[in-house]
C-alpha cells in the first residue's frame, strides 16, 4: 500500500519508527516532513499529508505531532478526510470499521512506540463495514458540503 507520513517536530521520532516499520512490512512510504526535532508548526504538515490523500497521490495517511490533535485538526480541515486520533487499538480497528477514516493521528507525547505500531498495523489491517456505517460517514460529507462555498 503506498501510505503518506507527516508529522511536526512533537511527532518526529515516531513518525521516523512508524516509516522504518511500514517499510519493513512491505508499504511504500511517501515521506511529507518534518525532518528532524527543529520546532516547525504542525498544520503545514498535516495539510500535505491530507492533500495527497484527497488527490489519490497515496492510499491513506499516518500523521504524528506531540499529542496527535493538532495535526489531526489540520488535516480534517481539508474536505474528504476523516483523521482519527488515536491511542489504542481499539479505537484504531473502529475509526476505519465504523468511520473508514482515511487518515491516522498519533501522538508521540501519548502512547509509546509499541502500542503506536500495534495501533498502526490495527488500522491498516482493518476494513471499512459499510452499511450502515456508510450512511453515516455519509452524512459526514453531507456536512462538508453544506459548508463548503
Ligand atoms: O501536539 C502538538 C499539537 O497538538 C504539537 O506537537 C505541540 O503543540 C508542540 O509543542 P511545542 O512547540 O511546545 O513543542
Amino acid at each position: 500500500m503506498k501510505i503518506g507520513i507527516g508529522s511536526d517536530h512533537g511527532g518526529y521520532n515516531l513518525k521516523e519508527e512508524i516509516k522504518k516499520h511500514l517499510e519493513s512490512k512491505g508499504h511504500e512510504v511517501v515521506d511529507f516532513g518534518t525532518d528532524s526535532i527543529e520546532s516547525v508548526d504542525y498544520p503545514d504538515y498535516g495539510l500535505a499529508v491530507a492533500e495527497a490523500v484527497v488527490d489519490n497521490k497515496v492510499e491513506l495517511g499516518i500523521v504524528c505531532c506531540g499529542t496527535g490533535i493538532g495535526i489531526s485538526l489540520a488535516a480534517n480541515k481539508v474536505p474528504g478526510i476523516r483523521c482519527a486520533v488515536v491511542s489504542d487499538v481499539f479505537s484504531a480497528k473502529m475509526s476505519k470499521a465504523h468511520n473508514n477514516a482515511n487518515m491516522l493521528s498519533l501522538g508521540e507525547r501519548v502512547v509509546g512506540r509499541g502500542l503506536a505500531l500495534e495501533i498502526v498495523d490495527a488500522w491498516l489491517e482493518t476494513s471499512f463495514e459499510g452499511d450502515r456505517h456508510l450512511r453515516r460517514v455519509n452524512k459526514l460529507t453531507e456536512i462538508e458540503n453544506k459548508y463548503l462555498k
